[in-house]
């Protein structure tokens, strides 16, 4: 498989001295086309830092994300919308869903604002997968949390991204609901031949991954693959 994402020596720090933060110091990692990697690492290990870089939604201090051969900080701001807008499918902690929009017009809503005719089939391909096709008028108030994240989930695949970047999606949830809701990720990954990396705090939720990348301190402290 080769490689989509990639990072060369990622260093990122906030502030000034003397309230200086390393929040990566100097990371490089690969993730090939396809694959499902969770990093994993404590509480201000640099984990969301490191995903913001990897989704465009923030720069680094210096270091390279590079993905599809073109590096993002060459990038200017425009460039780096329609990057991210096109290429990555983001799925946070808080579901972050329209409250008045129903659950249809959550999922297609990026595909609105990129200007773009919505793929019915597809859409309705990924409701079904996710279990939604019940729920499509429904409001996201009306739903239970695995539920919301399932939507949030959907509204990440509707611009079919080459990219999944999820920060503790299941943060959220129970045990059981965030193992569907991590499977269906899966499934829906496979699917439609998309790379997913996740945050995760859980290691149960990790060994779902095909790889695992630990970080400590903002350097990559060890990793797996399966
Ligand atoms: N905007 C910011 N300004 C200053 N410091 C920041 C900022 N964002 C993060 N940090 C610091 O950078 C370090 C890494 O933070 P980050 O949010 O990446 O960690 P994390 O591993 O995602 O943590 P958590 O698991 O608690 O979400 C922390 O010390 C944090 O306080």
């Amino acid at each position: 498989m080769t490689t989509l994402l990639q990072t060369v020596d990622l260093t990122k720090v906030y502030g000034r001295e003397p309230n200086l933060v390393k929040a990566l110091d100097g990371v490089t990692l690969e993730v090939r086309e396809g694959e499902f990697v969770a990093i994993v690492g404590s509480s201000g290990s640099g984990k969301s830092t490191l995903l913001h870089m990897l989704g465009g939604l923030d720069r680094a201090t210096s270091g390279q994300v590079i993905v599809g051969g073109k590096s993002l900080f060459e990038m200017n701001d425009d460039e780096l919308t329609i990057f991210r807008r096109r290429k990555i499918g983001f799925v946070f902690q808080q579901y972050n869903l329209v409250p008045i929009l129903n659950v249809y017009e959550n999922i297609v809503l990026p595909i609105e604002l990129d200007g773009n005719v919505i793929d019915k089939t597809y859409v309705e391909h990924i409701v079904k997968t996710l279990g939604l096709a019940t729920k499509l008028n429904s409001l996201p108030s009306q739903l239970s949390g695995g539920q919301q994240q399932r939507v949030a989930i959907a509204r990440a695949l509707a611009t079919k991204p080459s990219i999944i970047l999820a920060d503790e999606p299941t943060g959220n949830l129970d045990s059981k609901t965030s193992q569907e809701v991590i499977g269906l990720l899966k499934v829906t990954s496979k699917q439609f031949n998309q790379t997913i990396v996740m945050i995760t705090h859980s290691e149960e939720i990790a060994q779902l991954a095909d790889s695992v990348i630990r970080i400590g301190d903002g350097k990559i402290v060890g990793g797996t693959t399966s």
